[in-house]
C-alpha cells in the first residue's frame, strides 16, 4: 500500500510542475493576479476531472455523470471563491458590510479549494434532490496527511462537513453547521478515493438532521460514520 501511495505521490509532484501549461505558470509568477482576477473572471469549475485524479475517481465520476443524464442526479459545480449565487444568499445574514466587502475578503477562497491540483482536496458532489441525498467523491492528497501514510481526521471531517452542507442545502438553502459527530472506524490511506453518502434524515423547523457513511470505492470498507445538525439561517437574525 505504502509503495503505491509513494508512486502516487511522485506522479502528483510531477503533475504539479506541468499543470495547465503556460497560462497557469504565468499566473503562479503573479500571485496577486491569480488571486484577484484570473479565476474570478473565468469562474473555473473545480469539480471536474484534472490530471491528478486517479483511475478510480475518474471511473466513479463517469458513472455519476451518466446518472445525471435523466435529471435524477446533478453535479454541483465548485468555484474557488464560492459561487456567486450561493454567497449572495449568505450576504443576507452577515450584515456587517465591512466583513462582506472588506479588503480581507477579496483574498478569501474556499478552504477545500486552496491547494494545487492533486495535493489537497480533490472532490465532486452529486445531488439527488428528490431523494434528499448527496454522494461526494473525494481523493485526499499528500498535503492532508495525519499519521504517516494516512489522511488527517480533520480533512475527513472537513469533507463530511462540505458534503453535509450540500445535502442540507437541498432543503434548507442557506444553512450552517451547528453540530458534527464523527466515528472514525478505519484509517484512510493517503491518496485513496472515498465515497461519502449523505442523506437528510429529518427536517424539524429550521433544524436539518443529516447522516453519512464514508466508504472505499468498492464499498467494502466502512471508514467513518457521521451525523450532523444544520440550521437554516434566519433572515431576521444577523450571525455576526
Ligand atoms: C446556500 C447553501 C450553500 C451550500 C454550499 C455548500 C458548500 C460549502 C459547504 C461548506 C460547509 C461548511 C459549513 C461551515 O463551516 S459553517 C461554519 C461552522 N459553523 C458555525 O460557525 C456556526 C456557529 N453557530 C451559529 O452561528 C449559530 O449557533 C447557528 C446559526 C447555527 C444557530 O443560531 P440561530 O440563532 O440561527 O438558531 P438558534 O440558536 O435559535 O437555534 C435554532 C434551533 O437549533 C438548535 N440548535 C442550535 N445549535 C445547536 C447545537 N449545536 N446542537 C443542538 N441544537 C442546536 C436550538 O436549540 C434551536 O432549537 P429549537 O429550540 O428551535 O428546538
Amino acid at each position: 500500500m505504502l509503495r503505491s501511495c509513494t508512486a502516487g505521490l511522485r506522479s502528483l509532484w510531477a503533475l504539479r510542475g506541468r499543470r495547465e501549461g503556460a497560462a497557469r505558470l504565468s499566473a503562479d509568477l503573479q500571485p496577486a493576479r491569480r488571486l484577484f482576477s484570473t479565476e474570478k473572471a473565468v469562474h473555473k469549475d473545480w469539480a471536474l476531472p484534472n490530471p491528478s485524479w486517479s483511475k478510480d475517481l475518474k471511473l466513479l465520476f463517469d458513472q455519476f455523470m451518466k446518472k445525471c443524464e435523466d435529471g435524477s442526479w446533478e453535479r454541483l459545480p465548485s468555484c474557488k471563491h464560492t459561487c456567486t449565487y450561493k454567497s449572495e444568499d449568505f450576504k443576507t445574514y452577515f450584515l456587517d458590510p465591512q466583513l462582506v466587502e472588506g479588503e480581507g475578503l477579496s483574498q478569501a477562497q474556499l478552504f477545500t479549494r486552496g491547494f494545487e491540483d492533486g495535493l489537497g482536496f480533490e472532490y465532486v458532489i452529486f445531488n439527488n434532490n428528490d431523494e434528499k441525498r448527496t454522494v461526494c467523491l473525494f481523493q485526499g492528497g499528500p498535503y492532508l496527511q495525519g499519521i504517516p501514510g494516512f489522511l488527517h481526521g480533520g480533512a475527513i471531517a472537513t469533507m463530511i462537513d462540505v458534503a453535509f452542507g450540500s445535502c442540507a442545502a437541498i432543503s434548507g438553502g442557506a444553512v450552517m453547521t451547528a453540530n458534527l459527530n464523527i466515528n472514525f472506524k478505519r484509517p484512510v490511506p493517503l491518496c485513496s478515493v472515498l465515497v461519502i453518502h449523505s442523506q437528510l434524515d429529518k427536517l424539524e423547523g429550521r433544524k436539518l438532521f443529516v447522516s453519512c457513511n464514508v466508504r472505499s470505492v468498492d464499498e467494502k470498507t466502512l471508514y467513518s460514520e457521521a451525523t450532523g445538525l444544520f440550521i437554516k439561517l434566519d433572515p431576521k437574525k444577523s450571525s455576526t
